[in-house]
């Protein structure tokens, strides 16, 4: 229900005539549903969507969102995604649907980029909850692990849910969810993992997101509060 209001909200952020970026995961997926309903109904006008992963291709499609690529736009008006934690300087972790790689270049890329989330989402400290998914090519899999642990994470190959082996994303790579137990800073982290050879993006956004709209339950009631 949370997930259902705060998706709703952001997908009444979008104008007509403009170009949006469409996140992934189950937050998300019910801002695509409520754009498409937009536009069915005439109320929205004009869109087109640059999609974060096959799902949410998949989703936009069903949605009767008209979609294109990267290549034939010069910019992005809005992104709508999800986040795995937030703080309070607004950084995330992203990537709890090993979609983090594709959703940083649209959501970079935007001009306002709206963050969807529960209350359960907020932390204090970055990585307090979460685990950084580290998207790695399959080769560097097993040196890619040494070096996290020597930076003090604890590496763990995502595997798969109904599915044996592991995850494998978009991209045909693996993901490593590296868990530490202080990330205390950020920014700082999100280049060190990126610099190691191998892997491709790790799930840490830093200066990225413009407006956080937080669903939550007050007095029984859903509401959507922005941080
Ligand atoms: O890779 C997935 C994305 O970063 C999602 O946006 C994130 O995991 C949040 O998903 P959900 O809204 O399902 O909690």
């Amino acid at each position: 229900m949370m997930k259902q209001e705060v998706g709703k909200a952001a997908a009444d952020l979008v104008k007509s005539n403009s170009i949006v970026g469409l996140g992934t995961g189950s937050t998300t997926a019910y801002a695509i549903e409520y754009i498409g309903k937009r536009l069915q109904s005439g109320n929205l006008k004009n869109i087109v969507g640059i999609p974060t992963s096959f799902q949410a291709e998949v989703l936009s499609k069903q949605y009767g969102i008209p979609l294109t690529t990267l290549d034939a736009i010069n910019h992005i008006d809005i992104a709508i995604d999800g986040a795995d934690e937030v703080d309070m300087q607004k950084n995330l972790i992203k990537g709890g649907g090993a979609a983090h790689t594709r959703e940083k270049v649209v959501d970079y890329l935007a001009n306002q980029f709206i963050v969807v989330v529960d209350a359960g989402k907020l932390v204090t400290k970055l990585g307090s909850v979460f685990a950084v998914p580290v998207e790695v090519i399959p080769m560097a899999l097993t040196p890619v692990i040494n070096s996290i642990k020597q930076l003090g994470g604890k590496p763990e190959l995502r595997m798969g849910l109904r599915k044996a082996g592991p995850v494998v994303t978009d991209q045909g790579n693996l993901v490593i969810d590296a868990k530490f137990n202080d990330i205390p800073n950020p920014a700082n982290l999100e280049k060190v993992l990126n610099n190691i050879p191998g892997v491709l993006e790790n799930g840490i956004f830093v200066n990225c997101a413009d407006i956080i709209l937080i669903g939550e339950v007050q007095d029984g009631k859903s509401i959507v509060r922005e941080m």
